[in-house]
Order: structure tokens, then C-alpha cells, then sequence
């Protein structure tokens, strides 16, 4: 059964184990109302020919942008020129504020609380956002995460069919939670997260392991837990173990190609070469003997 098919059923919570599904009532009028999903009455309250917004929200090194990685390749975008994209994908991250100088300085001993909503311009995510929404073209920075700001660096994010946002809190500020068609929770095991953040840090951000541990334990582990974990109830799909749910993305993807073959009669023709659903080729992968998480 397809992703759609599932999301025509009513209001269903499903976890096979593989994939959990939660659909909410508005969701279903979305797309119950979509027979022509190119022009969905989206139930973020921008209508017709706005791109498909999807959220994608789960735990530091939950696999986020690797779970985005992997849709963008398998729909074929990940190596096209920007403009040429149909699909994008933004990070949450180049949303942190600007810090005070006394901010400054706390964070580069490590004791700055970048977990914490209020570390977030989340004005500045909203009004992007809706920009994009409108179809408008805009400039998102890049974050430096070696001197905890945004970079002088940025990227130009074209009008594109879908796009994705990625971050530990983009369903924490109502506003921007709502502007989302659908909502993704990457849901990974705390151990497997912290395994992967300390070498990722170390090696990416510039951080010693001292460091990381102190602001895994102090900021990190506890904001998740207030603030990152309560906001999976509003998934609508909850990816258990992140991109090694080759099943589960294959689901996802197979929605969103529907949603773009329906949008693309007057656009390029999509590669869909790898849409095939994944065959299990090692224990790992068809979760028997698999690491436990
Ligand atoms: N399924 C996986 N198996 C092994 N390593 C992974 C997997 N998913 C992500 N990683 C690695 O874990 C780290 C964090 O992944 P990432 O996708 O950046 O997480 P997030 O965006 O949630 O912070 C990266 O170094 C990435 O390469
Ligand atoms: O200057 C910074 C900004 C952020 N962080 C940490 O990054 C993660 C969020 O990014 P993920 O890719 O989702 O892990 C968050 O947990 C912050 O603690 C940072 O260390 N320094």
C-alpha cells in the first residue's frame, strides 16, 4: 500500500515497526481535497500553486539531513544545478541568532545553550518561510559552526516544487509548525545519536571531546528532552532509526514523486530511477540482527 493510499484510510496510528504513521484530521482534508495535488488546499492557509512544505524535526545526529540526502538523490536532485532543482532542502540551523558579545564568549567555552528554542530567530525562519510559500526566491546563510554564527556565506534557495526543512525544533514554534503540508520525525535511539555526535563534532565542528560531552549533558540531552521529544506527537510520519529506514523513505519518496509527477505536466520530465523499493541486503538493513536501536 502507498503512503497515499494509507493517508486515504481515515485518521489511523500505525506503527508496523517499520514506519509510524500518525495522520491528523487537517492532514487528511489536505489531501482528500488534493485530487490535483499541483494545487492543494493547504491546510497552512496558502493556497494553489505554493511549493509542499515538509518538516523535518528529530533529535541532534538523528539523521536528519541524511534522511533529506537520501530523498534528494533517490528523486534525482542532489547533484542538479540549484535552479534547475525541484526539490530543496534548508536547515533549521541557518535560523540561530545573532549572540550578544557575553553570549559569544560563553559559547566558545562550550556554555551556551544552542538547544534551547530562544537560541533561535525563529521570526526570521517564519518570514522566510512564508516567502518561500509565496514563491518567492531567497538567500538563506550558511552557519559557521567553528565560530557559532552565521557565516558570510549563503545560498540562493529558487522557487522549487517541495521543500524540505530540516532542524531539532522546526515543530516547536507554532507558527512555523503550521505552515508545514507534512511533518517528519527522524526518531533514532539517544546512544546511537551521542555515538555519532561526538566524532561529527570533533571531526566537523571543531570541538574537543571533553567539550562535547559537557554540552551533551548540560544542554543538549536536557532541552531534547523538554523541548525536541514532545514535539513528535505532531509528525505525521515518525521515521524510526533515521536513514537506515530505507523502507520508510522509499515510502516517503514514492509521495512526494506522485505529488511532483502530477505538478511537472508543463515542467522537466523527473528522474525517478531509483524509486524501486530497496531490497534488504544485509541484516542491518531488514532490521533482523540489526543494531538494536
Ligand atoms: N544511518 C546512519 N548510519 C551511520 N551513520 C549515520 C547514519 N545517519 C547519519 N549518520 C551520521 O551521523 C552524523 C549525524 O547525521 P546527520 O544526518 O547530520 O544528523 P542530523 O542532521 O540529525 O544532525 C553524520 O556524521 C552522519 O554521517
Ligand atoms: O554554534 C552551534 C550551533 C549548534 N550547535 C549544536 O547543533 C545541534 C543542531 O544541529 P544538528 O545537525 O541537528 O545536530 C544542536 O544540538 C546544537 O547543540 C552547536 O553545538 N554549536
Amino acid at each position: 500500500m502507498s503512503l497515499s493510499e494509507i493517508l486515504q484510510k481515515g485518521r489511523v496510528a500505525v506503527n508496523c515497526g517499520i514506519l509510524g504513521v500518525r495522520i491528523s484530521r487537517k492532514y487528511i482534508y489536505t489531501h482528500k481535497m488534493s485530487e490535483k495535488p499541483a494545487e492543494h488546499t493547504a491546510s497552512n492557509g496558502f493556497e494553489s500553486k505554493t511549493p509542499f512544505l515538509i518538516g523535518v524535526a528529530g533529535g541532534t545526529a538523528s539523521g536528519k539531513s541524511t534522511v533529506c540526502q537520501r530523498i534528494m538523490e533517490k528523486l534525482g536532485q542532489q547533484h542538479k544545478e540549484q535552479t534547475e532543482r525541484r526539490v530543496v532542502c534548508i536547515s533549521q540551523d541557518s535560523f540561530y541568532r545573532t549572540l550578544k558579545p557575553s553570549e559569544r564568549l560563553r559559547a566558545e567555552r562550550g556554555q551556551f545553550n544552542f538547544d534551547h528554542p530562544d537560541a533561535f530567530d525563529d521570526k526570521k525562519l517564519l518570514s522566510i518561510l512564508k516567502d518561500i510559500l509565496a514563491g518567492k526566491k531567497v538567500e538563506v546563510p550558511e552557519y559557521d559552526y567553528i565560530s557559532n554564527s552565521i557565516s558570510h556565506r549563503s545560498h540562493t534557495i529558487y522557487p522549487a516544487d517541495v521543500v524540505l526543512i530540516e532542524g531539532i525544533l522546526v515543530f516547536y514554534f507554532p507558527e512555523v509548525r503550521e505552515l508545514f503540508h507534512m511533518k517528519l520525525f527522524v526518531d533514532t535511539d539517544s546512544d546511537t545519536r551521542l555515538a555519532r555526535r561526538v566524532p561529527r563534532d570533533i571531526m566537523e565542528r571543531g570541538r574537543d571531546l571533553e567539550q562535547v560531552l559537557n554540552q551533551y549533558m548540560n544542554f543538549v540531552k536536557p532541552a531534547f528532552e523538554e523541548f525536541c521529544l514532545p514535539t513528535k506527537k505532531f509528525a505525521d510520519v515518525i521515521i524510526p532509526r533515521g536513514a537506515d529506514n530505507f523502507v520508510a523513505i522509499d515510502l516517503i519518496v514514492q509521495h512526494i514523486s506522485e505529488y511532483l509527477k502530477k505538478n511537472s505536466s508543463d515542467k522537466v520530465q523527473l528522474q525517478l530511477s531509483t524509486l524501486a523499493p530497496s531490497v534488504p541486503s544485509s541484516p542491518q538493513r531488514s532490521g533482523k540482527g540489526g543494531r538494536p536501536h
